[in-house]
């Protein structure tokens, strides 16, 4: 099947250009399996794209956090695919929950965003996830069901697709799920990706865990079946994201 692990690495809106600078170095100086046993990806805050991809090691890539919905022109504070394809990044991280939840972007909305980013050709890291309340009503699946119903909508091919299931009510809380329960939830994405989009698309397309990963609990989520990599928050600002990268090691088939 060969999914190759994938860890993400998402700053958010952190770092000043001094702490970025010590961040890269870290990056720069560890060691990690090589780039066929896992794909690395940091994804710093816009200003610091091009400069981090200009200090960054060659086997290691950039995402940016969010790009426009369609071809940019006259929408202020936005950044377009364009650009970013003009700058030679190469991922895009969309539908993150704190976009959803503070800009407010819908399923929909997200849907549009993930098949112009890949029209353009960015890959995409295409997030979904519950919130407690929607946990603990049991509609956890229902609910990236939908969300991931929402991408599949709009796009025909997942190759340049990793899907990230981030659980809103573990995301820079400590609580991370269980390894049980980050195992069940991608089992039914991947279900869903086989009912709805393929039995190719399912055994192909990595599914991520996000929320409170950190270098003690990495390994065992990695261990899970399901569970091809991880897109890390606070914890890929330390050194402990090396960490979280060799766990790529669990995996027996990669
Ligand atoms: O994109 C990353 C997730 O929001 C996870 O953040 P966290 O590792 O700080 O919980």
């Amino acid at each position: 099947m060969g999914r190759k692990f994938f860890v993400g690495g998402n700053w958010k809106c952190n770092g000043t250009i001094e702490e970025v600078k010590k961040i890269v170095t870290t990056l720069n100086e560890a060691e990690v399996p090589s780039e066929d046993v896992v794909e690395v990806v940091v994804s710093p805050p816009f200003v610091f794209l091009p400069f981090v991809k200009s200090l960054l090691r060659s086997d290691f890539q950039v995402a940016a956090q969010n790009c426009w919905v369609r071809k940019g022109g006259a929408f202020t504070g936005e950044i377009s695919a364009e650009m970013l394809v003009n700058l030679g990044v190469p991922w895009v991280i969309l539908g993150h929950s704190e976009r959803r939840a503070l800009l407010n972007e819908a399923n929909e909305f997200v849907g549009d965003k993930v098949a112009y980013a890949l029209s353009q050709g960015l890959k995409v890291i295409a997030c979904v996830g519950e919130t407690l309340e929607q946990r603990e009503s049991g509609s956890t699946v229902a609910v990236v069901a939908a969300q991931t119903k929402a991408i599949a909508d709009k796009v025909s091919n997942w190759a340049h697709i990793v899907l990230a299931y981030e659980p809103v009510w573990a995301i820079g809380t400590g609580k991370v799920a269980t390894p049980a329960q980050a195992q069940e939830v991608h089992f039914e994405l991947r279900k869903w990706l086989h009912d709805n989009a393929g039995a190719e698309v399912a055994a192909s397309t990595r599914i991520i865990y996000g929320g409170s990963v950190n270098g003690a609990n990495c390994k065992e989520l990695a261990a899970q079946p399901d569970v091809d990599g991880f897109l890390v928050g606070g914890a890929s600002l330390k050194p402990e994201f090396i960490d979280i990268a060799k766990s790529a090691t669990v995996k027996k088939n990669v």
